[in-house]
């Protein structure tokens, strides 16, 4: 028998890879690397900048050279990180080691000391993670959030107009139109993806317990918090100045939060979209040379919603238990975070592939009116509540004398069908004002939507 060849385990891995390679950049453990390499230099630089214990500036040749460990990082540095890291089993370690070896390569062992000074890992490895998850944020998930609204919004513009039944419980309910529909769902994701554009992404730099203990000891005229201060500002990440060993993770969980919630969002929008396929509202545009059943050849099942409603409840499973786990460590610190950490890429990897299945399925939908409009002619009994509601408006204002119009109108239509003709008869006898009865007389379950179509202005 052949060896069966490694596979990756997990389906981002495998079949999903294509929706979400653009993540691994910043959420891959080399990701995560490139972003420590980032932070020692960065950190030589600040030091040698400010002339501290005793360097000197590097000239700008040299700070290109310094610079370009990370921003030219690739395989030959992952391989190099993978072999050390197997001898000091310590991945910053490795990291620290990888700097030295390019310092010398390049002439600068000079400040090669320098390295990782006064620095314990979590120095490096929050505000690497404060940096990658920033990164991937605003240039990976919140951009492909943004089509998903850009497509909503489209639609929800051209369907403002287009009158649904409503249903409420799953039963027959006040009309609305598909585009309003739409919008909330379009107003409920901007509120989040502005919380989430707010976010904090806040970074420590403080030594083994936070408390600048080496620092103070090396250099005692610095003022240490300052330049833990600017050197955090400086990579663009807010400082957090009172901390154990590890940043308190709280932006992380506040971020987690938000995104799990923006993933229940789109969740009831998968289920909504999928539950009116069912019913026919929409109509899915079959895809050339794709089958729907393998045994049921006239079909088109709406697998995209489905594959998003799984995806994004994998997604909140992993950043809720992010978002919980992260903020407790024991004593001044446990290694959980290090561990769990290594998932946020897979808690985003859930989301981003959702995502990009609910874009491709809102893609392949078109609005059958036909149906809506006939779902609305058989439910004439939806306008009780309009008539009802004339009524006690026209007992309260002197034009009629009807007692009790809801247990009226519950008479005529709880639990029962009810067509234009019975009800236009029933109007047509009622006791009320001539203006309130022509304007029921006119209303059809088409025509009584409120202020839907207007109330798509308010997207924003
Ligand atoms: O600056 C320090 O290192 C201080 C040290 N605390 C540590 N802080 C950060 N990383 C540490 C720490 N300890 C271990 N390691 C290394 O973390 C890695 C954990 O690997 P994994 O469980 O796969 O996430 C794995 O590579 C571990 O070697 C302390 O003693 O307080």
């Amino acid at each position: 028998m052949t060896e069966f060849p490694a596979q990756p385990l997990s389906p981002l891995d495998g079949r999903y890879r294509p929706a979400v390679t653009a993540l691994g950049e910043y959420l891959s453990e080399a990701g995560l690397n490139r972003a420590r390499v980032q932070v020692e230099v960065e950190w030589l630089v600040y030091l040698t900048e400010h002339s501290m214990f005793g360097s000197s500036p590097l000239t700008p040749a040299e700070i290109e050279q310094l610079r370009a460990l990370y921003l030219d990082f690739g395989q030959a540095d992952i391989d190099w990180l993978a072999e050390k890291e197997a001898v000091t089993r310590h991945d910053v370690k490795a990291v620290e080691y990888l700097v030295r070896h390019r310092l010398s390569e390049l002439g600068l062992d000079r400040i090669a000391e320098l390295t990782h000074i006064a620095c314990t890992s979590e120095d490096i490895n929050n505000l690497s993670y404060a940096l990658t998850v920033s990164q991937a944020v605003r240039a990976i998930w919140l951009p492909k959030l943004r089509l998903v609204l850009d497509s909503l919004r489209t639609k929800a513009v051209d369907f403002r107009a287009v009158p649904m039944l409503a249903r409420t419980h799953g039963q027959p309910a006040t009309p609305t139109t598909m585009g309003r529909e739409l919008a909330v769902t379009v107003y409920r994701l901007e509120r989040i993806a502005l919380q989430i554009e707010a976010n904090e992404y806040l970074g420590k730099f403080s030594g083994a317990t936070g408390t600048f203990a080496a620092h103070v000891v090396a250099d005692p005229d610095a003022d240490w918090p300052a330049i833990s201060r600017e050197f955090v500002e400086g990579l663009g990440l807010d400082w957090n100045p009172l901390t154990t060993q590890i940043e308190s993770h709280d932006w992380q969980a506040e971020l987690y939060g938000k995104i799990s919630h923006a993933n229940r969002v789109l969740h009831n929008l998968a289920t909504d979209m999928w539950t009116y396929i069912s019913i026919g509202y929409f109509r899915q545009i079959p895809v050339a040379g794709a089958t729907g059943s393998s045994t049921m050849p006239h079909k088109v099942n709406p697998i995209r919603f489905e594959n998003a409603e799984a995806n994004l409840e994998l997604s909140s499973a992993i950043l809720d238990s992010l978002a919980a786990t992260l903020v407790t460590s024991r004593l001044q610190r446990d290694l959980t975070d290090s561990s769990a950490q290594r998932n946020i890429g897979v808690g985003f990897g859930h989301s981003l592939l959702a995502l990009d299945n609910i874009l491709g399925g809102l893609g392949q939908i078109d609005l059958a009116e036909d149906v809506l409009a006939a779902d609305l002619d058989h439910n004439w009994e939806v306008l009780a509540e309009a008539i009802q509601t004339v009524i006690r408006a026209e007992v309260t204002a002197g034009r009629s004398s009807i007692e009790d119009p809801y247990a009226l109108l519950k008479e005529l239509t709880r639990g029962k069908r009810l067509g234009q003709a019975e009800l236009v008869e029933f109007v047509s006898r009622l006791d009320i004002g001539d203006a309130a009865k022509q304007r029921l007389l006119e209303l059809t379950p088409a025509t009584y939507l409120g202020l839907s179509d207007d109330l798509v202005d308010y997207l924003p």
